[in-house]
């Protein structure tokens, strides 16, 4: 059996961490962007970072993020991973890539067709994908709204990089979604919460282990 992977997303205190660790998940992500319920300073990031256990990659979640704030966040939080969730060109993507030196993974936000060919020209200069819902219109958030996308949209297509599942995934829906995307990895934010911000010590493991038991439907 394939081991997905999973990231889960927004975590404020040392708790999040731990417990996110013990569930099994592959990546944690730390969000700087004020408007989320999410949003951590620099200081904070590094405080629950080093509590990470080895297997536990840190990621860094930015919107359209200036070099200024990017300078700040990787000097003071160690990181595995950057995670571009704006509207970064990928000029822009390659950029940062290369000034600071860390993979990074490009969110692109897909409702229909249309946005699939941005998924391959990412895949050119990104290290990773990040498959999530675009946001309606007049939203505060680019992301972490819990809005999924039409799942079949992404079913059995491949790309040059690897990618992850994202928007609006729950611990009841998450086996479905992997099954039908072939998704090796997913992640979430809002549907492992108990209030917006406030992340949920149960939701996360059964989120964990309803991704881990998912059957992926293998690709010919
Ligand atoms: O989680 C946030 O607050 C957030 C803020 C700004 C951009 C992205 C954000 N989260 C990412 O959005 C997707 C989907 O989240 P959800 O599970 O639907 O709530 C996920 O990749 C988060 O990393």
């Amino acid at each position: 059996m394939q081991d997905i992977r999973v990231k889960i997303c927004g975590l404020t205190c040392a708790a999040d961490v731990e417990v996110v660790a013990a569930a099994g998940a592959a990546y944690g992500g730390f969000v700087f962007f004020p408007k989320s319920p999410r949003n951590v300073t620099p200081a904070v990031a590094r405080e629950l970072a080093v509590l990470a256990p080895v297997g536990l990659a840190k990621v860094a979640l930015v919107v359209d993020a200036s070099d200024a704030l990017l300078d700040e966040i990787t000097a003071q939080v160690p990181l595995d991973m950057l995670q571009l969730h704006g509207k970064e060109s990928p000029e822009r993507v390659a950029e940062i890539r290369t000034r600071y030196g860390l993979p990074v993974m490009k969110a692109v936000g897909v409702a229909d067709e249309e946005d699939l060919p941005m998924l391959g020209v990412y895949a050119q200069v990104a290290d990773q994908l990040l498959i999530d819902a675009k946001p309606p219109r007049n939203a505060d958030l680019p992301g972490g709204n819990g809005l999924a996308f039409d799942w079949r949209l992404v079913a059995g297509k491949r790309w040059a990089k690897p990618w992850m599942l994202a928007g609006g995934l729950t611990p009841d829906n998450v086996a479905t979604a992997i099954a039908m995307t072939g998704a090796r990895q997913v992640d979430v934010s809002s549907g492992v919460e108990s209030a917006p911000g406030v992340k949920d010590a149960a939701r996360i493991a059964a989120f964990v282990t309803a991704a881990k038991g998912a059957r992926v439907v293998p690709k010919l």
